[in-house]
């Protein structure tokens, strides 16, 4: 299909580098393909290692005066990236749509979500305070804090915009630069904003975009660069853990955004179609496709045949089609290589006996499209009970106990959010407190914001994102011992 924008020049396919559009040196691109069609949308730049470290030593000289700015001046140029971002909304959100496929209306929101980051590090950024501490009368203690360096960030595909500006905007308003590898699925989304950064009066170097057909590439010069100061990653754990292995020779900061396996507990004395709504909410955005998605529903015994009885109702009043139709509740996965893990993993649940209410299969539709699926009589013993779908699958789990769900909900290596259903105040502090989880939504799944600290504990990653505490991930705090006053 041929795209409509209102400004055809946020359709970028060169990499961005020092302000400037630039092919890799090889010359050589990557297809990107829209989910929906699987047809080719654009051929885009791929840079490797030598383009990778020049960026770099341009991202540490660029770093030097940007670091000195007023933090309003930095500020200013952060507000005005917002605006851009928001006046061109409509094809931001159309680009997004046709290289990761969710609806339009997802992607006008996450465009939305993603410029909030922009707007609240604009403010954050004024507001890096140190401490005078308690000395001695001949001496000052003084504590400052002080940009991190240049950071380099991996983004994923799920979210082709907040991901990126997420990272960006702490880094910037820190004083940092920056230099993004946007996964090789959505990279046009980051040329865009690209784009606009440039638009908003970035100077030059200071945000860099590095499409590549070879992460690894990119990535092992990132992770082994001296001047690159922090890695922040989203993306799998598997991929984080090895991030973090190769940043330990220079001992590089990390941030680490990683897998989840979120957990949707549901009490008996629970809302029901409260429950069920953000259990729908949360396990099928996105077509399933967050780390913060819900990847099991647990739901009490005395409610569990009332609670599939009313979700699957509600799933098959789903509509999967094209991000562009109107009418599409849901869009397709990302690409093929996900439509079949998917299914693999529905598949091997009912080998192991699972059964399907809803979907369990791939749609009609072809290309990308799974059917959004209910499993039931599944447990804790089968591999779906531990693993991250990553797509529209939802098990529903059954307990008995209060201790029950505590156990299953933190019977697992990830830890990054996690919801819980009940009206008892009682149970919510023990339930809220005793599972090992980095984000707890109570009666509540879209727990998503910029002004929150988003982030997990085990395996799901650490350091927070957004919030006052996001900012703290780029900044190194220094001590100055004044003496012989
Ligand atoms: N926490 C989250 O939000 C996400 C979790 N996932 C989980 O991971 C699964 C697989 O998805 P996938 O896209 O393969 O996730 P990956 O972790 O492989 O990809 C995320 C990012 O890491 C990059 N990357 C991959 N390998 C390397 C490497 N060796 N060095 C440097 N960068 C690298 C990717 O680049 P490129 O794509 O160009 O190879 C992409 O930019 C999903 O099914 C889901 O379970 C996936 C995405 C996001
Ligand atoms: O899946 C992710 O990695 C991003 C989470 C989306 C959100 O911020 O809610």
């Amino acid at each position: 299909m041929k795209l409509q924008l209102n400004d055809s020049s946020l359709l970028q396919t060169q990499a961005f580098i020092n302000g400037e559009w630039v092919n890799g040196d090889a010359g050589e691109t990557f297809p990107v393909s829209n989910p929906a069609t699987g047809e080719v949308i654009a051929e885009v730049a791929s840079v490797g290692a030598e383009e990778t470290a020049r960026t770099i030593d341009l991202a540490e000289a660029a770093m030097s005066a940007w670091k000195k700015l007023a933090p309003a001046e930095r500020s200013g140029i952060l507000e005005r990236w917002y605006d851009l971002i928001i006046e061109n909304t409509d094809d931001l959100a159309a680009i997004m749509t046709l290289e990761q496929g969710k609806p339009l209306f997802e992607a006008k929101g996450e465009v939305m979500y993603g410029a909030s980051y922009l707007k609240w590090f604009a403010e954050e950024g004024k507001r890096i305070y140190g401490d005078v501490l308690p000395s001695p009368g001949d001496r000052r203690s003084i504590v400052i804090k002080q940009p991190v360096g240049v950071v380099a960030a991996i983004t994923p595909w799920n979210f082709p915009n907040a991901m990126i500006t997420r990272k960006a905007a702490p880094a910037l308003a820190a004083g940092c630069s920056i230099l993004l590898k946007p996964a090789a699925e959505t990279p046009l989304s980051a040329l865009a904003l690209a784009e606009l950064s440039k638009r908003a009066g970035v100077p030059a170097g200071l945000f860099n975009v590095l499409p590549t057909k070879s992460s690894s590439t990119v990535g092992g010069e990132m992770t082994s660069n001296t001047k690159v100061k922090k890695l922040t990653f989203t993306g799998s754990t598997p991929i984080g853990k090895l991030l973090i292995k190769q940043c330990a020779d220079t001992v590089k900061r990390t941030s680490m955004e990683l897998g989840g396996n979120a957990p949707v507990i549901v009490f008996d004395d629970a809302d029901l179609d409260l429950a069920v709504k953000g259990a729908l909410a949360s396990k099928y955005r996105n077509s399933g496709q967050t780390c913060i998605c819900a990847n099991r529903l647990l739901v009490q015994e005395g409610i569990y045949d009332q609670f599939v009885e009313k979700f699957a109702a509600a799933v098959k009043e789903f509509k999967l089609g094209h991000g562009f139709d109107e009418e599409a509740t849901h869009g397709p996965v990302v690409s093929k290589k996900a439509l079949s893990d998917i299914d693999a993993i529905v598949q091997n649940a009912v080998e192991q006996g699972a059964n399907v209410v809803a979907g369990g299969k791939p749609s009609e539709l072809g290309n990308c499209f799974y059917e959004p699926t209910i499993l039931t009589d599944v447990n804790d013993k089968m591999s779906i009970f531990g693993e991250e779908i990553f797509g529209p699958v939802a098990p529903v789990f059954k307990f008995s106990t209060e201790e029950e769900a505590i156990a299953m909900a933190n019977d697992t290596e990830f830890g990054l959010a996690s919801y819980v259903f009940t009206q008892n105040l009682g149970r919510i502090w023990r339930v809220s407190e005793g599972i090992e989880y980095g984000m707890v939504g109570v009666n509540e799944t879209a727990i998503s914001s910029e002004v929150i600290p988003f982030g997990g504990v085990k395996e799901s990653g650490q350091g927070r994102e957004g919030s006052k505490y996001g900012l703290e991930d780029y900044l190194e705090t220094k001590y100055i011992c004044m003496g012989g006053l």
